[in-house]
């Protein structure tokens, strides 16, 4: 297996900056909008995102988790089952801008179970995807995301690792190519 930096821990931190300074120019203040990580691993996206805005704005931003398990298309096709993850969402989406964040977007089968789910919690105002990484070419479905960490072109035998310091121990996005694939 072949493995190719794709964000070292520098361009991982700038990166997750210059997406919380996006988010501020389209949602000022957040007091309308409301942050959902996909379990599992968008969970670490939203944790630093929330951090990272919360220190520049100087207040809280309202956050909240969602599990997308039972809402998947391949639920019953998987030969291991799945185990559940928690959603955790205290208050209503009603007429709110939600932004909807996980750390790779592929198929795009992950975000249509993440928009099934979340209509459970009322009719957002609008609703917004942040991904840290976008797998550009293979979509399944016409999703696409607002804001993007790093686009990028992977062929279907790689696979794309997004590596967290509290999760791995460093921040890192990873390729990892077959070694007869190039
Ligand atoms: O756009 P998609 O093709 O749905 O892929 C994106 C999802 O894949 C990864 O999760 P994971 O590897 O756990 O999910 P998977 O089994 O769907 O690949 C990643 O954390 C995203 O949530």
């Amino acid at each position: 297996m072949k493995t190719q930096v794709i964000l070292n821990e520098r361009q991982f931190d700038l990166t997750l900056q210059r997406l919380c300074r996006q988010l501020i120019e389209n949602h000022n203040d957040f007091s309308d909008t409301i942050l959902i990580g996909l379990q599992p691993r968008g969970l670490s996206v939203l944790n630093r995102i929330k951090t990272l805005t919360e220190s520049i704005l100087g207040h809280p931003i309202q956050c909240g988790s969602l599990d997308i398990t039972f809402h998947r298309d391949d639920f019953r096709r998987r030969a291991t089952p799945l185990i559940p993850s928690v959603t955790n969402i205290d208050f209503s989406l009603e007429n709110k801008n939600v932004v909807l964040l996980d750390d790779v977007l592929y198929t795009g089968r992950t975000i249509r179970a993440g928009l099934d789910a979340m209509l459970a919690y009322g009719r957002p105002n609008k609703v917004e995807l942040l991904t840290f990484i976008d797998r550009r070419f293979k979509r399944h479905l016409p999703i696409q995301a607002d804001y993007v960490g790093k686009t990028v072109d992977s062929l279907v035998s790689e696979r794309v690792s997004v590596e967290w310091k509290e999760i791995e121990g460093t921040d890192k996005v990873i390729l990892y190519t077959p070694e007869n694939d190039g």
